[in-house]
């Protein structure tokens, strides 16, 4: 007879801050520190599955306060029952408690999160405003060649010459793709869109606000520039909704936001979308996750949004054992 046997796992959880070192300077303000939560997972032969949350509030997430408090009613003790119980409120959550979960469950995985492989391009991030100009050729002498960089932040005609010149600088190799954080009303949205379409622009991101949702879709189809959508996709709930509401153009996924990995993972394995995996600026343990997912999950060429270099201050950003970020907190 088969006994089927219900496995615990010793839960750990520690809270992080981590001050950038620049804030990332978006439409949206300024945002200055990461806070989030490592957690490890010990099964009854010893291994450990380190999972994180990272929430992104200002995204719509669940707030890092939220995740305290789940974490801290969370039993020392638990099962995969109290996984699959998380609620579809606390994104963040699913994702840091399944992928621990998965690390010590499928073996496969577990490889792939240990040795994550640079199977596909990352886009790196350029700084706001008019250092974008020059910063992108230390970026490129790293191996970069798509770039992002973020709009709706100051005038339009300013930005709209500074990202003459910014292409006119760009190697005709690069690409470009713009994100605007929701910042943009239809009126500047139609001054970019342009633009873009005439500098060969890969896609502009969210140009307007996730309640504005009807707009996007008539712009993406109005001019040839693609449309990404970030914000009104941030959850897996959200993108199913949007790509049910007719949405094809291009869907950014945070996997660290979007729930579980599992069901992201089934979703995109059953719908051919264009996706694009991105960082929610986390640490190597979140990261490494995402990049596994995004390896295995992007069909197209898209360079993936986890090109982040420096960040966060030296003693962090070199960490990228497990074991030595988790003894560091
Ligand atoms: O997606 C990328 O290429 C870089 C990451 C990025 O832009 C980002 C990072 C943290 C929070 C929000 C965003 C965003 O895409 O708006
Ligand atoms: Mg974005």
């Amino acid at each position: 007879m088969l006994a089927t046997q219900i496995h615990s796992y010793q839960f750990e959880f520690r809270a992080y801050q981590r001050p950038f070192r620049q804030p990332l300077k978006t439409s949206q303000g300024l945002w200055n520190v990461r806070t989030g939560i490592l957690l490890r997972l010990t099964d009854e032969t010893g291994q450990v599955g380190f999972g994180e949350i990272a929430p992104l509030a200002w995204f719509g997430s669940e707030t890092f306060e939220q995740t305290l408090v789940f974490c801290r009613q969370l039993p020392s003790e638990i099962t995969a029952e109290h996984i699959s119980a998380i609620p579809s409120t606390l994104p963040a959550c699913q994702f840091g408690l399944e992928s621990a979960w998965l690390a010590l469950n499928l073996n496969n995985v577990a490889a792939k999160i240990r040795n994550p492989k640079s199977e596909i391009p990352y886009s790196a991030l350029l700084p706001t405003g008019p250092d974008a100009v020059e910063a992108w050729r230390s970026l490129w002498q790293q191996g970069f060649y798509t770039f992002k960089w973020k709009v709706g932040v100051a005038a339009v005609q300013e930005e709209l010459e500074i990202l003459q010149t910014l292409c006119q600088s760009l190697p005709p190799q690069a690409r470009l793709r713009l994100d605007a954080n929701a910042g943009l009303t239809l009126e500047t949205a139609i001054a970019y869109l342009q633009a873009c379409d005439q500098l060969g622009i890969e896609f502009l991101e969210q140009p307007l606000p996730v309640n504005q949702f009807q707009n996007m879709l008539a712009l993406s189809q109005q001019y040839s520039t693609p449309l990404a959508l970030d914000e009104s996709v941030a959850t897996l709930a959200q993108l199913k909704t949007c790509y049910a509401q007719g949405w094809r153009g291009i869907f950014v996924i945070k996997p660290a936001i979007a729930g579980f990995p599992s069901q992201l993972r089934q979703f995109c394995q059953t719908h051919q979308i264009d996706a694009v995996f991105s960082s929610v600026f986390e640490t190597a343990i979140g990261r490494d996750i995402g990049l596994s997912l995004a390896a295995e999950l992007t069909s197209s060429d898209r360079a993936a949004g986890f090109g982040v270099t420096h960040w966060f201050s030296d003693s962090w950003d070199q960490l990228s054992d497990f074991e030595q970020l988790w003894n560091s907190l």
